[in-house]
C-alpha cells in the first residue's frame, strides 16, 4: 500500500509563513482528518502533498520518491484531489465532468476503454449521482455539485485521494454517505486524507486526527486523544461538550473562551 512521508516540511505563501515544520507518516488504507481552525495551514498542507506549493525546506515523499521530482502525470495517476469549494466553468454533463477523472490514464487523442467507462459508472453510483448523470454540471445545486466532484475524484481510482472540505454544502444525510464511502475507500486500501470541519464526523469516522493550528501539528493520533476539551479551548478557542454515541466522541462547541 502507499506510503506518504512528509518531512520538515515548511512553506511561505508570500511573506506568511503557513506550514512550519509538519513531519507525519501516512499509510494506505487508513482515513486521516486533517483539521483545524480558518488559516492553520489545512488546504496548504493538502496542496504541498500534490507538489502545488514549493516548500521552501523539507519535503514529501510518495512511496520514498520525492514528490516535487514526480511527474505531473505520475502524481495525477497516483493522487486525486477534490480541491475545496471548486466552481464549474464549463456546462459539461455530469458523466462527462466525471469521465475527467480518466484523464490520467488517458493516452493523448486516446478514447476512453471499457475499464474507464466502469470506473465512470462505479464512481457515479457510489456518490449516488446516477440520476443526475445527463444533468448539466453548471446547473446543479451546491450538494449535488459537490458530489459529482466527489465522484470525478473516485473515478481516478487513485491509490490516494485527498479531499478538501468534502462535506461543505451537504446535507447530513450525505455528509454520512460522505463519510461511510471515504472510510469505504480507506478499508480497500486507499490512503484518504480529508480536511474537515465537523468534529464529530471526523472523530466517528477518521482512524486518525492531525490537528493543525497556525501551520504546526498541535495532535495527531487516536480521535478520542487529539479532540479533548484543552486542545479545543488551545487551538479552536472554543468550550466544548464532549461526550460519546454508538462507542464514537462527540463534539459540541457551546461557547467561545471567555
Ligand atoms: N496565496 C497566498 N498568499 C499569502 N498567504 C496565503 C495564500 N494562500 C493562503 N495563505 C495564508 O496561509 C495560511 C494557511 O492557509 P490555508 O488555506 O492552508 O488554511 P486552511 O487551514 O485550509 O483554512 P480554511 O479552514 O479557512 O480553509 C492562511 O493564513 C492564509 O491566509
Amino acid at each position: 500500500m502507499v506510503k506518504i512521508a512528509i518531512e520538515g516540511l515548511r512553506i511561505s505563501l508570500g511573506k506568511h509563513p503557513a506550514l512550519r515544520g509538519i513531519d507525519a507518516s501516512l499509510d494506505g488504507g487508513t482515513l486521516i482528518g486533517i483539521i483545524g481552525p480558518n488559516g492553520a495551514g489545512k488546504s496548504t498542507l493538502a496542496r504541498a502533498i500534490l507538489g502545488l506549493v514549493k516548500p521552501e525546506q523539507g519535503r514529501v515523499l510518495i512511496d520514498e520518491a520525492d514528490a516535487s521530482a514526480l511527474p505531473r502525470a505520475t502524481i495525477a495517476r497516483t493522487i486525486a484531489h477534490l480541491p475545496q469549494g471548486q466552481t464549474l466553468h464549463w456546462p459539461l454533463d455530469v458523466e462527462r465532468l466525471v469521465a475527467l477523472g480518466r484523464l490520467p490514464h488517458l493516452a493523448p487523442f486516446s478514447h476512453i476503454s471499457g475499464a474507464d467507462q466502469a470506473a465512470i459508472d462505479k464512481a457515479i453510483a457510489l456518490t449516488d449521482v446516477e440520476a443526475l448523470r445527463h444533468r448539466t454540471a453548471t446547473e446543479l445545486s451546491g450538494g449535488e455539485r459537490a458530489r459529482v466532484l466527489l465522484a470525478r475524484a473516485l473515478a481516478v481510482e487513485a491509490p490516494v485521494l485527498i479531499a478538501d472540505e468534502p462535506l461543505a454544502s451537504l446535507d447530513p444525510g450525505h455528509q454520512l454517505e460522505v463519510m461511510e464511502l471515504l472510510r469505504a475507500q480507506a478499508m480497500g486500501g486507499t490512503l484518504v486524507i480529508a480536511v474537515l470541519h465537523d468534529l464529530t464526523l471526523a472523530a466517528r469516522f477518521c482512524d486518525r486526527i492531525l490537528l493543525l493550528n497556525k501551520g504546526e501539528i498541535a495532535a495527531d493520533g487516536d480521535p478520542s486523544d487529539v479532540l479533548n476539551a484543552g486542545n479545543l479551548a488551545t487551538v479552536y478557542g472554543v468550550r466544548a461538550w464532549l461526550g460519546q454515541a454508538d462507542g464514537a466522541p462527540v463534539v459540541i462547541p457551546l461557547s467561545r473562551n471567555p
